[in-house]
């Protein structure tokens, strides 16, 4: 392993005159028996290098490019004796060896193909057979895939502007192609934020945002790392919200895949369009159910988008690793239907049967394409589906409901947090909560089993602390027959109360979590009843956008006369009430999900166990220091988020190694400091 490893690194700086001479420099007549492997640890000399002259490799199919298929964007070369790579003979492309092209310049040698070798004695089979991610996959792809002269500068990824040095616009051919000036990526920085404050309207700022990640990407993350607190209402929640209600308008380039109901049998083709092999984590949603805002069909594309942007800034996964994926089939979006710049399909949403078969047509491709170890974030599903979806691929698949999942491991950290306020342990607490969908029943069931656990009662007892309320009222034993499956758990012994200020006044929470999408449902009334038998009364107004508020933040603390322990989902202003300043926090999976992402990564976990999440949780909870107790904040500020990810990452990463669900091994001895190494930095570096 070592010397694959060896050779990965040295490819990248094989110097392009090389590359671009291979179709010369790459000959023989390989024997029939010899594998793609022994090819390419053979060193040959002869004529031109053509596809048939290889053809004689396959042990498998012939109807590919070599007949030989391996995995994604695998550079192959061949080595000397040495083991010394002497020239590149193809790239694969959409899983297919294909001629290099001058002036590609491409680096890595994927060690799968020893390990296909070994497993398959010798020959290639079917990377898409099984699980082919194994220990040796990337932490950080180092794939370099780097174009030269006009189309550098057209290339996101690339592209550094006006930062390109007087030596790298000779050797990148893009001299004459840009003013004279050579300007730092940090006054880059400098002048984009100005132009960007220079916008008032927060969806022209996003537009800005999403213009600068499809012009410099590097330029894009850097910004947002270094600006987290002011963009991230801009790129995420609430500005994404309108971004996506008006999608058709502003859609200018792609920027995710777009598969709809009529792509049935073409996916894994589909997949292979995207110019990214080496996917780490998908973000994927079919629009039902965006934020609080409904269905949005097709137009749901903002949403993936902007929480695989976090990935990166705040998670630190590369950007090449990262594929937004919006299913379209149909909208049942009348509105939008009849849009005359809508960008989906026009039709209603597909039936039970044709979502499933497309949904399992979506899982199998991805897996196939990518192996075992690719993360499916599923995002803003509507509830049967997002339950449904869950349930089916965990056994096999690498699955994370952010809204059920991602939402309670935050909420979790937020409570843990708020204890050292409010005084006792979870188990001394009554939660109430207004909505019973993804968010609700997903938090109600991590509290149960954090109390569980720590109690050692069993999950139905810990349960009771528990309280939902859904648009019929409060969830009841007499109402059991007619819920939904996961409502069930909640039906608790009481009588039927319809009236939300009449249920909060039966069950007396001294924590309320409002999670039903429906703004303004935290009324003055509520919020004084929860005063009125609570010193702190603990409130959490979770739906999003800010429009759909349970409450703002002016609101909960005006209403309990400065008392309450607040978190909203999208981010409010400090507020001032008689003369103190109370800074509220934002309690959103965007803390939670790029860090555990990270964590799955970086440990090679196979699987998401609930004790992950409690990890997380925790990790999370043990950031919020004494200085952010004394102004109220149950969550550290945003600003030191990439080192908050960062050790969620690593308790997360030790909890899939505890539950043996890691395939990275050995595992690193500091997983914080190697969970900080494996982060993307947007620094502009050399290409070669
Ligand atoms: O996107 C957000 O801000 C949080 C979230 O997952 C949702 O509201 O669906
Ligand atoms: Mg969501």
């Amino acid at each position: 392993m070592f010397t694959w490893l060896l050779i990965q690194r040295l490819f990248i700086r094989i110097p392009s005159s090389s590359l671009t001479n291979i179709r010369h420099s790459v000959t023989g007549e390989p024997k029939h028996t010899h594998s793609l492997v022994s090819f390419v640890k053979m060193s040959i000399k002869g004529t031109a290098f053509t596809n048939n002259s290889l053809l004689g490799l396959s042990r498998t199919t012939q109807s590919q490019s070599f007949g030989v298929s391996v995995h994604p964007r695998t550079v192959v070369a061949m080595v000397n004796r040495n083991g010394r790579p002497e020239s590149i003979v193809g790239v694969s492309v959409d899983n297919v060896v294909k001629e290099l092209h001058a002036p590609t310049v491409v680096g890595v040698v994927d060690p799968k193909l020893k390990e296909h070798s070994a497993a398959v004695d010798g020959g290639f089979d079917d990377v898409y057979g099984g699980d082919i991610a194994t220990n040796d996959d990337f932490i950080t792809p180092l794939s370099v895939s780097v174009t030269r002269g006009y189309a550098l500068l057209r290339d996101p990824r690339h592209n550094k502007g006006l930062g390109f040095t007087e030596k790298e616009r000779d050797s990148y051919y893009v001299r004459g192609l840009l003013p004279p000036a050579v300007v730092q990526q940090d006054l880059q920085v400098k002048r984009t934020m100005n132009n960007i404050r220079q916008y008032e309207v927060p969806l022209h700022k996003y537009q800005a945002m999403m213009d600068l990640q499809v012009r410099n990407e590097q330029l894009f993350y850097k910004l947002l790392i270094e600006n987290v607190e002011e963009l991230l209402p801009i790129v995420y929640t609430p500005t994404v919200g309108e971004a996506c209600q008006k999608y058709g308008s502003i859609f200018k380039r792609p920027q995710g895949l777009f598969i709809s109901i009529e792509d049935k049998g073409r996916i894994l083709e589909i997949l292979n369009n995207w110019p990214e092999k080496n996917i780490q984590v998908i973000v994927v949603t079919d629009g039902e159910r965006i934020l609080g805002l409904g269905d949005l069909g097709c137009q749901g594309m903002g949403i993936p988008v902007g929480k695989l942007s976090l990935y990166t800034a705040l998670g630190g996964i590369h950007p090449s690793a990262c594929l937004p994926v919006t299913i379209d089939v149909g909208t049942n979006n009348e509105k939008l239907l009849n849009d005359e710049f809508y960008i989906g399909l026009r039709q209603k949403r597909a039936n039970r049967q044709e979502y499933a078969e497309l949904m399992n047509e979506f899982m199998s491709a991805v897996k196939q394409n990518y192996g075992e170890k690719v993360l499916v974030q599923f995002e803003d599903f509507a509830n049967h589906n997002a339950f449904d979806l869950l349930a089916k691929y965990s056994p096999t698949h690498l699955v994370f409901n952010d809204d059920i999942q991602g939402t309670a491991s935050v909420v979790l950290a937020g409570l843990i947090a708020a204890l050292k306020l409010v005084g006792g342990s979870l188990a001394d607490h009554r939660f109430l909560f207004l909505g019973a969908g993804e968010a609700g029943t997903g938090i109600a069931e991590l509290i149960a089993l954090e109390i569980s656990k720590q109690t050692q009662a069993p999950l139905e007892e810990a349960r009771k602390k528990v309280w939902l309320v859904d648009s019929k009222g409060l969830i009841v034993k007499s109402r059991l027959n007619t819920l939904q499956h996961f409502k069930k758990p909640w039906a608790h012994e009481h009588q039927t109360v319809t009236d939300f200020l009449d249920v909060v006044k039966a069950i007396r929470p001294s924590v309320l979590i409002g999670s039903s999408g429906v703004g303004q449902t935290f009324t003055k009334e509520v919020v004084e009843t929860m005063s009125s038998f609570n010193e702190k009364p603990v409130i959490l107004a979770l739906s999003n956008p800010t429009s759909k508020s349970e409450c703002t933040a002016e609101q909960a603390y005006t209403w309990s006369e400065g008392r309450a322990i607040f978190a909203s989902g999208s981010p409010f202003a400090p507020v001032e009430y008689n003369g103190k300043v109370y800074v509220s926090g934002q309690s959103n999976n965007a803390y939670i999900f790029p860090g555990f992402g990270l964590g799955l990564i970086i440990s090679g976990a196979i699987r998401i166990h609930d004790d992950m999440l409690l990890a997380a949780s925790e990790a999370l909870a043990a950031q919020v220091t004494h200085e952010h107790f004394e102004k109220g904040l149950i969550y550290p500020p945003f600003t030191n988020i990439r080192k908050i990810s960062a050790r969620i990452a690593a308790k997360v990463a030790a909890k899939a190694y505890e539950l043996d669900l890691a395939t990275r091994h050995p595992q690193p001895e500091n997983l914080v400091a190697y969970a900080e190494s494996c982060m993307y930095s947007p620094n502009y570096r050399k290409y070669r």
